[in-house]
């Protein structure tokens, strides 16, 4: 390029308040920085943060939450990043290295160590730990931190212990529990495992934020673990302290030592797996060992809210909320997959959450701060709110993406098909803040049935809506890898026995008695398949159980006329907007009737056999009830 040419280009592109009189380029258009080295301008960049006594206050308490409990002292802490000690070597600037000491006689190398705590980081901070030290962590193309959860893609309920002790006598033991009973000693001996593993780090995360968004209820928790990954899923899912509150959060009512990476010791008793979640509701702590999968941090905590609740005659549920415009609210129960999240975020109306609530006689009130959708196949068209919410801050965990444009492929299952999305509830637009909500108008309790021989929707009475809530079905298909299978029907009372503390009869005489006072209308929503079981027929679009949805909310379906079905009872409607009146009675859907009939009485068998326990049940309040709701299952 010539000289001439080579101006004319300057003069063009932008560059052209070059004073060039001279002959001379001088690119001093705008002020210098004052720093006379690169090291003396990185450190312009950044404003430090004003120190505080209350970090000192912090770094003691969270100093006391890591306190081994043979020797009592916490261990030595660091307030801030590590890495960033080198860096400000021979600075004037100290206040990322408050520090406290307990004076001890040093008895052990660990005395000898500090463990820098990284307290409630931000998102930017977080991203930047993950990516310079977590394997697998990638900014997607949306912004998104994608992560990995290592070994584990999902809970495992299995290895879940509660302490059993004289505070704990009145939950809900034995058979179908998902209350494994473990000693206090034994607790103990997994705490110090855990505690000494994170004592052991160059570095913790800690997040302190709250539970419930009912302030008369809400409870303030701990967590403490070695990931960012961990550190940002808790601070999109939990509720995030303003400044304000975190400066007067003193002592938490609930702590979590996450220490996931480190297995749990298999000759330690109880332990059946190198996994174990374990919670002591007297000591208000869980310890994790042995998994990654940071759902078990979020529904451990439900599981807290599931003991601590019903003891002020709140009652704690799994599903998701919404509301309309006009203030009727919509509770959406369900199993893992059966729509509470996808179906709770709804583009008309407004979303109080999509997961874990509390009704109080003061209505409804999320325990969440944000919200995890499930992402296989997702995509923009269908679900365009959750699509809109995978941008700068969400947590994707175990999704595929392009190694170069690190655009996401929902639809591959290769790492897991339990791929998540992690999002603090403001990212969905009409999310209503505070989240909480007047009584419910509808109840709607969701089955994906994999069987095809559930109605897409039903009114349910009184006594069939405590019957199908016991029962808590589902039916998914079981693993894809080995070729197509059985349907594999679940029942997991209160939908959500993995999670419940007390026997489900407690929370289906609160939940019967809220129904009764308020005058809500109890559904039961078939997700799943239609036109035949898994194989044969297909799974109802979501087009088609939105329209259902849509009727419910509206009152439209109120106020349809309806037929009664054989062998379950259901009262199905005959029409529904938007959706072919043919699809609504399974049995028209279905080519070979006699395989539905065969199919249908094979559920119900399944129901029948499944409600034994619960028919006999007399303790749990409902004993008056406990024959007409009985009565409400399937008859033939
Ligand atoms: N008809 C349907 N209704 C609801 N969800 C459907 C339907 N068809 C497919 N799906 C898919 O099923 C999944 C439901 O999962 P999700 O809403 O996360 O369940 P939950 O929150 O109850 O665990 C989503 O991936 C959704 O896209
Ligand atoms: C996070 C979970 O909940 P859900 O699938 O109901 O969203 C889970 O069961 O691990
Ligand atoms: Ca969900
Ligand atoms: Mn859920």
């Amino acid at each position: 390029m010539e000289a001439k040419d080579g101006q004319a280009w300057l003069g063009t592109n932008g560059y052209g308040s070059r004073r060039e009189e001279d002959g001379v380029c001088h690119d001093d258009s705008a002020t210098p920085v004052r720093a006379n080295t690169v090291d003396e301008l990185h450190s312009l960049q950044r404003k430090p943060q004003v120190v505080e006594d209350r970090h000192r206050l912090q770094l003691q308490s969270i100093s006391a939450s890591l306190a081994s409990m043979t020797c009592g002292i916490g261990p030595k802490l660091v307030n801030g990043d590590p890495a960033r000690k080198k860096e400000m070597a021979g600075k004037a600037v100290t206040h990322h290295q408050h520090h406290i000491t307990v004076p001890t006689i040093t008895v052990s190398d660990s005395d000898l160590k500090f463990t820098h705590v990284l307290y409630n980081l931000s998102p930017s901070e977080l991203y930047e730990h993950a990516i310079k030290y977590e394997k697998g962590s990638f900014i997607t193309s949306s912004g998104a931190l994608a992560t990995l959860s290592g070994a584990k893609t999902g809970r495992s309920p299995r290895d879940k212990r509660v302490v059993k002790d004289e505070t704990t006598d009145d939950l809900w033991w034995g058979k179908g529990s998902p209350n494994i009973e473990m000693d206090e000693q034994t607790f103990l001996i997994n705490r110090e495992r855990a505690v000494d593993y994170l004592n052991s780090l160059d570095k913790v995360f800690v997040n302190d934020q709250f539970l419930n968004w009912d302030p008369n209820n809400r409870i303030k928790v701990r967590i403490i673990s070695a990931r960012a990954y961990h550190s940002l899923f808790m601070h999109n899912m939990c509720i995030r302290p303003t400044y304000e509150e975190l400066e007067n959060f003193g002592e938490p009512d609930f702590t979590i030592y996450n220490a996931g990476q480190f297995p749990c010791n298999r000759y330690t008793h109880y332990m059946t797996s190198s996994t174990s979640i374990d919670l002591n509701l007297k000591r208000r702590e869980m310890v994790i060992l042995g998994t990654q999968y940071a759902g078990e941090m979020k529904k451990g905590l439900f599981s807290v809210m599931h003991y601590l609740m019903p003891k002020k005659q709140i009652l704690s549920l799994h599903s998701g909320c919404n509301m309309g415009r006009g203030g009727d609210v919509a509770l959406f129960f369900g199993l893992s997959g059966t729509g509470k999240t996808t179906l709770s975020t709804d583009r008309n109306r407004i979303l109080i959450g999509d997961d874990e609530h509390c009704w109080s006689d003061n209505g409804i009130s999320n325990i969440e701060g944000g919200c995890y959708a499930k992402c296989i196949d997702l995509s923009q068209e269908k679900e365009p709110d959750i699509w809109d919410a995978i941008k700068f801050g969400t947590v994707l965990e175990n999704v595929v993406f392009d190694e170069h444009s690190r655009e996401v492929d929902y639809t591959e299952k290769s790492v897991t098909e339990n791929t998540r999305a992690a999002y603090p509830i403001e990212y969905i637009a009409n999310a209503k803040i505070p989240c909480v909500g007047p009584h419910p108008k509808n109840v709607i309790l969701l089955a994906c049935d994999a069987f095809g021989v559930l109605p897409p929707v039903s009114k349910l009475s009184h006594a069939q809506t405590m019957y199908h809530f016991i029962s808590g079905y589902t039916a998914l298909v079981a693993g894809t890898e080995d070729g197509i299978k059985e349907p594999q029907a679940t029942f997991s009372a209160c939908f959500g026995a993995a999670f419940i503390m007390l026997h489900p009869t407690r929370y289906a005489a609160m939940l019967a008695d809220k129904m009764n006072k308020h005058g809500a209308t109890g559904w039961l929503v078939n997700t799943g398949w239609i036109g035949g079981s898994y194989g044969v027929g297909e799974r109802i679009s979501l087009a088609y159980t939105r329209k259902i949805i849509d009727a419910i909310h509206s009152g439209e379906l109120l106020a349809t006329s309806y037929k009664k079905t054989d062998v379950f009872g259901l009262d199905i409607p005959t029409k529904v907007e938007g959706v072919p009146s043919e699809l609504l009675d399974p049995i028209n859907t279905w080519e070979d009737k006699d395989s539905y009939k065969l199919t249908l009485l094979k559920l119900a068998d399944l129901f029948k056999r499944n409600f034994k326990v619960f028919a006999n049940y007399k303790k749990g309040g409902v004993s008056d009830l406990a024959d007409e709701i009985a009565a409400a299952g399937p008859n033939f």
